[in-house]
């Protein structure tokens, strides 16, 4: 009969779909924004791949997750932070994406040369941009206008000075509105250090010919100004309280009670819409340490990782599912329901990217300081990142405490990352 004859002349294919499992860190809007993008490709992909989703919570959660894992390849692909690239190539658990974009010639000039430089180790593009950003600072539009405010900061002497101007006390001397607020993020340190053209570690910020070493922000100046900053805000009650997370910023930026805030591209358009029409958002540049700092932002936010799972098929499902997620089309679509640049050049012609620009003009300045940072500022490499940014926070902790003060805190921070470090190199270079 004819169905017989289908099964036996038919090639030895699976039987279902290929299906692949994808870890990532995308919470709220951003998570919801991820999901609807895989739900797009399932469909199109429909009956050859099935990509199953799951969230591993917060991206130190996650990078903690994969660690613990030792090479046993919990899934085919995993979005792992900027600051796990380092540990990611070390493992060897992973295939570079170079090896597809060499087998299918691939045309990487697509992606956005200051992104696929902070990926780019060795000559070699490890992972797949997908998620990048920059830090920001996020600012209560209505409340400048309201005190008269025209200037936008630049830099923290402009920051202190409108600050004062926002700040409202109440009759009792309690604060009813800052004007500045600042979580305590090790993100914010490392992006400063970029912002004073200074490296974070050593061996041209471990992209040179040998691994870091140890941290050179204690010994160029750069880390104790950066202390010194957070020092000066904490003793000045120039932000609510000095050790709030970077969550507790938003929220009170969203509730009105903090005028300005540094925080990440990714959390432009959740900020749009928390905040709806209480007041405008504005957004400007990162802003720098010194008025006449003269480095740049580097990428932030996460990529793609292929596991070496050692399947052929889910390798190649795998890099179909990469394609797509940074295709111009669900680049915009990122983009626009995140904040997260389109990491895809040619996003910016799509109607879905130029529809959402303009009207909300917010998400150009931070593609135009990407644009102004030259990729020389892509970022620090280091094996033990995670822990160094833990480090960092512990130390303006223990500042904020009264524990330590601002020398301390820097020295304290350079001789617990240095031994990490050194830990680390002995056991695995
Ligand atoms: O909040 P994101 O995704 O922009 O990431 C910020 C940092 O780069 C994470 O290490």
């Amino acid at each position: 009969g004819g169905a017989a004859e289908a099964t036996k002349a038919a090639p030895a294919k699976p039987a279902g779909p290929v299906e692949i499992t994808f870890w990532h860190a995308m919470g709220g809007v951003n998570g919801e924004a991820l999901a609807s993008m895989v739900d797009e490709f399932n469909k199109q992909y429909d009956g050859k791949i099935k990509v199953k989703y799951e969230f591993q919570g917060s991206y130190d959660d996650e990078f903690a997750k994969i660690q613990a894992s030792g090479g046993n390849y919990p899934c085919d692909i995993i979005q792992v932070y900027d600051i796990g690239t380092r540990y990611m190539i070390d493992s060897g658990w992973i295939l570079p994406v170079q090896e597809y974009v060499a087998k299918d010639k691939y045309d990487i000039s697509q992606i956005e040369p200051n992104i696929a430089a902070y990926y780019t180790v060795d000559n070699t593009l490890y992972s797949m941009p997908f998620n990048s950003s920059t830090p920001l600072l996020y600012y209560n539009k209505t409340a400048f206008e309201e005190a008269g405010i025209t200037k936008v900061p630049t830099c923290f002497e402009d920051i202190y000075e409108i600050a004062e101007k926002l700040k409202i006390v109440n009759p009792d001397g309690s604060v009813k509105r800052y004007g500045y607020g600042m979580g305590n993020y090790g993100w914010f340190f490392e992006q400063w250090i970029g912002k004073m053209g200074l490296h974070y570690v050593n061996n041209n910020n471990g992209r040179g010919k040998d691994y870091a070493t140890a941290v050179e922000f204690d010994k160029n100046g750069g880390g104790l100004q950066i202390v010194k900053v957070w020092d000066k805000i904490l003793k000045e009650g120039i932000s609510p309280y000095l050790n709030m997370g970077n969550d507790d910023a938003k929220a009170a930026f969203i509730s009105g009670s903090v005028c300005m805030i540094p925080e990440s591209t990714a959390a432009l358009k959740s900020l749009l819409l928390n905040v709806g029409d209480k007041f405008e958002i504005g957004v400007a540049y990162f802003p720098s340490i010194n008025r006449n700092d003269k480095g740049g932002v580097s990428v932030g936010g996460g990529s793609l990782w292929m596991m070496d799972t050692g399947k052929q098929e889910r390798k190649d499902a795998t890099w179909e599912f990469l394609k797509f997620m940074v295709s111009p089309e669900m680049q915009a679509f990122w983009n626009a329901k995140t904040g997260y640049f389109p990491v895809t050049v040619a996003a910016a012609q799509t109607a879905t990217f130029k529809e959402n620009i303009a009207k909300y003009p917010q998400f150009q300045v931070a593609i135009d300081q990407l644009h102004s940072s030259a990729p020389q500022y892509s970022g620090a490499l280091l094996s033990v990142f995670s822990e160094a940014r833990q480090i960092v926070q512990n130390y303006i902790a223990r500042l904020a405490n009264k524990e330590v003060d601002a020398q301390g805190a820097l020295n304290g921070m350079a001789k617990d990352i240095n031994k990490s470090i050194e830990t680390y190199n002995l056991v695995n270079y």
